[in-house]
């Protein structure tokens, strides 16, 4: 199944009984894990195949913290798809699948360039992905700046059922969740994002208060929401600095989400709480956010890592997973490392 331009992508179903590499006799997964300001997820090399190699059902279980690898999602790299370079697809953490993903987006870009050996070529791509054409470019100081297209304003394409109060869109209106009513601005980054600065009448939110876990879902959830939604909780330090935390569609609270920021600063703009170029400060560090008045384009700049510790895994007789071994590159220095690549080796019985 590819994705349709501007079409929020459905599940893939379980088409294989294993997301193992069978090649060589065989049972394997090749991946390597990477990280946006701690937006964490597994990255598989599908450039081979328009197919996603693990269904939404076996990316659950890789996500899972305590019984998997753990991460706020999976991300395919695919190939590309009307003359783009590249496809990416993402299921988040619950098996759902979403239409872009900010941070995962410059993880995407860091994980390409190591797969073509790309290091002082043309790091800049065209990815496809649900969203539309998006492009990321690597720069020289390592961040990856981003081309997020255009914000979606018009209240049935975020989608939500909220009537529209300026132009086609929603700001600044009234959403009631559990009994309090809050104030929300509604925008889409080809995914859908609910942007909150506080409560009708009070004061303005201090972020690190919220008990997220308890209010997110309650957002997520509503009715005003038919695709659910993503949430952002935004503290204004300054009209160029803001603070936000997330409460992810499929994936709850993450210490960082790229569309989100975007979101955030498109929302403050509209509200006239913000200048359109921003920091947004998010539990796992700052990214740079500018919606341009010239091309109504945001632009989002930040960094992407790739996770450390990363091991070799083989299953024992016990069928307990046991460490091959480390392949953290002795010669490097923690800001050097080149991405690693991980070899998950397992029984069919994991997934
Ligand atoms: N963390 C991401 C957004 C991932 C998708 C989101 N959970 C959704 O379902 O829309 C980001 O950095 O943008």
């Amino acid at each position: 199944m590819s994705i349709e331009s501007g079409a929020a992508p459905q599940k893939t179903s379980s088409k294989s009984s294993s997301f193992l590499d069978q090649r060589e006799g065989s049972r394997s997964l090749h991946f390597v894990k990477y990280h946006g300001l701690g937006n964490d997820f597994i990255l598989v090399d599908n450039r081979d195949s328009s197919e996603p190699k693990i269904t939404p059902e076996q990316a659950v279980k890789l996500c899972d913290r305590n019984f998997g690898i753990g991460a706020d999602g999976v991300i395919f790299a695919l190939p590309g798809v009307n003359g783009t370079d590249y496809t990416m697809r993402i299921f988040n953490s619950d098996g759902s699948e979403p239409e872009m993903c900010g941070n995962g987006v410059r993880c995407f870009a860091r994980f390409i360039a190591e797969l073509e050996n790309l290091h002082g070529k043309r790091q800049s791509f065209t990815v496809h992905t649900g969203a539309g054409l998006i492009v990321p470019e690597i720069q020289e100081d390592g961040l990856v700046k981003v081309d997020m297209g255009q914000p979606v304003l018009k209240a049935a394409n975020v989608p939500t059922k909220l009537a529209s109060n300026k132009n086609d869109a929603v700001v600044k209106s009234e959403l009631v969740v559990d009994g309090v009513t809050w104030n929300v601005t509604c925008v889409s980054m080809g995914n859908p994002h609910c942007v909150t600065f506080g409560t009708k009448g009070g004061e303005d939110l201090q972020v690190d208060a919220l008990n997220l876990a308890q209010i997110g879902p309650k957002f997520e959830h509503h009715d005003a929401f038919p695709a659910r939604t993503n949430t952002e909780f935004v503290q204004v330090y300054s009209p160029s600095h803001l603070k936000m935390r997330a409460w992810e569609r499929g994936s709850g609270a993450t210490l960082a989400c790229g569309t989100g920021a975007c979101a955030t600063v498109v929302a403050a703009v509209l509200e006239g709480r913000a200048t359109r170029k921003c920091t947004v400060d998010l539990p796992g560090g700052p990214l740079d956010i500018e919606w341009r008045e010239e091309d109504n384009q945001v632009y989002m700049t930040g960094p992407a890592e790739v996770v450390l510790g990363a091991f070799v895994f083989e299953v024992d007789q016990q069928e307990r997973f046991i460490t091959k071994k480390s392949i953290v590159p002795a010669a490097c220095g923690i800001e050097d490392m080149i991405p690693l690549l991980v070899l998950l080796k397992v029984y069919g019985q994991l997934i």
